[in-house]
This record gives C-alpha cells, sequence and structure tokens, in this order.
C-alpha cells in the first residue's frame, strides 16, 4: 500500500489543479473522477484526488460523497485528507465549504484543521483573514459576478462562520511570516480557545511551506492546490516518500480536437476573444437560444466537423455579467447553467464517438459536465500548460483521450492557442 495523501475536491479542474501541485512536488498521482469503486486500483499512486461535482449542489447531498470519498481514500491507506475548494472560496451562505470540512472533521477525528484558499502563483492571497485576487479584494473582483457562485464578501472568517456551527479562527500573517513553528503555536492556541477552523493568511508560497509543515499532523487539510504545496516534504521528512522524481514522458493521441466553453469569468472570455481574433473559428451558443431549441447539439457537431479540416474549432456560451444575467432572468440560475452543460456534454459525446481525442473545456462545472459525459474515470497527469491546468490522459480506456480541463480564471490570454503546442 502506497498512498499517502489522499484529496477530495469539490471540482474536477480544482482536482486537476491540486494534482498538478502533488505531481509537481514529487508525489505519484492519480486523479480519478468521481469516487470509484472499493477495489479501484490505484497502482503505486502516493497521492490520489477524488474530483467531485459537489461546489453547488445541496449541502447534504456535498457532504454525503465527500464522506464516501474520504472513506475510499482512508481504507486505501491514506494518512492525511486534504479537502480541496475553490482559490476564490466560491460557495453560498448554505455551503459547501463549511458544511463539508466540518462533516469531513469530525469523520477524520481530528481536533481543528486549517482553512487556506491561497494561490500566489495565480494571485489569491489571504491577509489578515481577507481574500485578494491580484490586487483586488475577491468582493471587488469578477468572483462578484459568478454565474453559480457570487462571492461578495472578502472576510474569510465571517464567510465561513456563516457556514459552519464549528468556531472559525484566524492565525494572521505575523505568526505566518515567523515560519512553521510560530504557525505550530498558533495553532496550539486556537484549540485551546476551542476554534475548530482556522483560516491561515498566506501570500508567498513559502508561507505555504510553512504552514504546511506545520500541519503534518493534522488529520484534515482544507483549501486550495497550493495549501497541497508543502505537505508532500512531510512525507518525505518521514521517510515515506522518495526524493522528487521526473515527471514521466506525455504523448498526447493525434486526431482531431475540439474547444469547449463554458465559463463566463474573465480570463475565459478574454481567452475566446484572443482565440478569435487570431482566426479560430468559433461557434457561440446561448443558453436562451440552447431552450428553445433554436440553439442544438446536432447543429453544433455538424459545424464542429465542418470547421475541423484546417484548425481546432471553439464552441462557446462564455458571455458577460449582463447576459448571463439576462438568461438566467428568463431560465433561472441552475438551469441556465444545466442546459448549456448538457448541451456541451452531448456534443463532446458525439464528437468523441466519431473519433474526436483531444478536448480542450474551459470551465469547472463545464468539465465535470463533459468528463461524465464521456465516461472517463481517472486521469493521468501530464504537463503544465499554466500555473493550475495540465494536460491530462484518460486513464483505463482503449483510445485515451487527451484533455485540458481549464479553471474559469486560470491561464494567460493565448490559452486556447498555446495549449496545442505542447501536443506537437
Ligand atoms: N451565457 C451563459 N449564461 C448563463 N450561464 C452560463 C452561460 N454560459 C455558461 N453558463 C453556465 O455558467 C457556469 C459556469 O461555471 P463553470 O463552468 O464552473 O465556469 P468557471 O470555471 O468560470 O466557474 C456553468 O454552469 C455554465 O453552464
Ligand atoms: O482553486 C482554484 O482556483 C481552481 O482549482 C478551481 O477550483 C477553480 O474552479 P472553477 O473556476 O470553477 O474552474
Amino acid at each position: 500500500m502506497n498512498m499517502l495523501l489522499g484529496a477530495v475536491a469539490d471540482d474536477l479542474t480544482g482536482a486537476t489543479d491540486l494534482a498538478l501541485t502533488l505531481s509537481r512536488e514529487g508525489m505519484r498521482t492519480v486523479q480519478t473522477v468521481g469516487v470509484p469503486a472499493d477495489d479501484f486500483d490505484f497502482g503505486d499512486a502516493e497521492a490520489v484526488v477524488i474530483a467531485l461535482k459537489s461546489r453547488t449542489i445541496p449541502a447534504a447531498e456535498a457532504i454525503a460523497m465527500s464522506l464516501e470519498a474520504a472513506r475510499l481514500l482512508k481504507a486505501h491507506g491514506a494518512e492525511q485528507i486534504i479537502f480541496k475548494y475553490c482559490s476564490t472560496f466560491d460557495s453560498t451562505p448554505q455551503g459547501n465549504i463549511g458544511p463539508v470540512a466540518e462533516a469531513l472533521l469530525e469523520e477524520l477525528g481530528g481536533n481543528l484543521t486549517l482553512a487556506c484558499p491561497a494561490f500566489p502563483t495565480n494571485g489569491r492571497t489571504v491577509y489578515r483573514g481577507h481574500l485578494f485576487v491580484g490586487d483586488q479584494l475577491l468582493s471587488d473582483s469578477p468572483m462578484k459576478d459568478h454565474p453559480l457562485t457570487p462571492m461578495t464578501d472578502s472576510d474569510l472568517v465571517r464567510v465561513l462562520q456563516q457556514q459552519t456551527t464549528l468556531p472559525v479562527g484566524l492565525v494572521i500573517h505575523d505568526a505566518v511570516s515567523k515560519g512553521h513553528e510560530a504557525v505550530a503555536a498558533a495553532f496550539k492556541a486556537a484549540a485551546s480557545k476551542g476554534e475548530k477552523v482556522i483560516i491561515v493568511d498566506a501570500i508567498t508560497n513559502d508561507d505555504l511551506r510553512a504552514i504546511g509543515k506545520a500541519a503534518a499532523d493534522m488529520t484534515l487539510i482544507t483549501g486550495g492546490s497550493g495549501i497541497a504545496i508543502g505537505l508532500p516534504e512531510n512525507f518525505r521528512r518521514a521517510g515515506k516518500l522518495a526524493p522528487r522524481q521526473t515527471a514521466a514522458a506525455f504523448a498526447g493521441p493525434a486526431g482531431p480536437a475540439v474547444m469547449l466553453a463554458g465559463s463566463c469569468s474573465t480570463a475565459t472570455r478574454r481567452q475566446v476573444e484572443t482565440a478569435i481574433a487570431a482566426g479560430t473559428p468559433a461557434m457561440k451558443l446561448d443558453p436562451l437560444a440552447i431552450a428553445d431549441g433554436r440553439n442544438t447539439a446536432d447543429a453544433v457537431i455538424d459545424w464542429v466537423k465542418a470547421n475541423s479540416s484546417a484548425a481546432i474549432p471553439l464552441v462557446y456560451s462564455s458571455s458577460d455579467p449582463e447576459d448571463v444575467k439576462k438568461a438566467q432572468d428568463v431560465l433561472g440560475r441552475d438551469r441556465a447553467g444545466a442546459v448549456v452543460e448538457h448541451l456541451l456534454a452531448d456534443v463532446a459525446i458525439a464528437l468523441r464517438n466519431d473519433g474526436y481525442r483531444r478536448f480542450l473545456v474551459a470551465g469547472g462545472e463545464t468539465s465535470g459536465a463533459v468528463v461524465n459525459g464521456l465516461g472517463v474515470e481517472a486521469l493521468f497527469i501530464g504537463p503544465e500548460i499554466d500555473p493550475g491546468v495540465p494536460w491530462t490522459l484518460s486513464l483505463g480506456d482503449e483510445a485515451p483521450l487527451a484533455l485540458a480541463l481549464k479553471s474559469g480564471n486560470f491561464g494567460s490570454d493565448d490559452f486556447f492557442l498555446k495549449a496545442w503546442e505542447l501536443m506537437r
């Protein structure tokens, strides 16, 4: 039994982001899509990330599936569990970060856990308990307009305390900057006050490594992918993990390719514009047109095939907040999202059945819908395209698929163009 670290991620692209971090830090990492069967063969994986689609579902369902995933990881030997959520703390007053963290902590039996979404490489930092996205407070950032989880408060202690009955505490940067011993002492002080979930400031990767070291004995760690930076070293220090290895070679399949974007995040909208400006054939979908039958999967499939000979076509529904609101006012938030997700999943399935082997998908929920539709069970993590986004290869398929699953807000403006350069 090799598994050391297990992770439960609340969406697919978030899971891939974490799996990339663990693999870059030298752990053999496998990612599964959904909770696998009890006897799933994880091979020689030292870290396993189970990707759920639990970010925006009812809290009780998110708890049930997160517990099932954590129990399976523990049964396979995981010594520590990470609960991975978004670096922008995507959630609603009902959850699901608080309720899931609370249930996992009870299940795993720790006296306290930490909560740290910081991902400095992608501009997410936490200072005095406030989350920043680049130079802006979370509540001033484009996250305030997210279609499913608008974030309008940057004070993470307040946000989290609304979602959980457990007392929420804060370890500020003054302690973190002093290193792992000061952080461990702050955790001890918090525990003695009865605090159970501790927001931790972090503004650099060194901060995250110090926090990781201080959290070596925690049964549960919660946060963004950044919180995992310092964890593999704990196992290495304990003699359980080999020195860093070079990543295995990545050979993507050949054949036709397509890009599907359901993310309305600012970064994705810029990427769509850049790709179109560079001559990428692009077809725009509209939730209202899908709902009343003007946009159909068949028409999209025909269009993709007609545009695949000389280019990699892009199908997108990415729209600005005003248009998103228009669609939501008519269809409701959930249905507006669901019609797009279903259509893109249907398109992906039909194209795969027609020989398409390479898919770039933008958006966490969107990627979850597409990959579930494709029936992919597990992913091998390949090279990094941009921080937080690797190419991946489906595992267990006779004809593996190459999948780039991009979190909405990640990636440089030319992401849709440069991703393919790593496949040549
Ligand atoms: N034009 C649109 N109007 C309303 N909702 C949309 C539109 N386009 C996509 N959506 C939905 O918005 C959600 C975007 O979430 P997601 O895919 O997770 O992207 P991100 O990673 O940017 O958060 C999805 O449910 C998607 O179907
Ligand atoms: O932590 C992050 O920012 C990402 O890993 C992530 O979870 C993003 O979610 P989506 O924007 O829904 O893809």
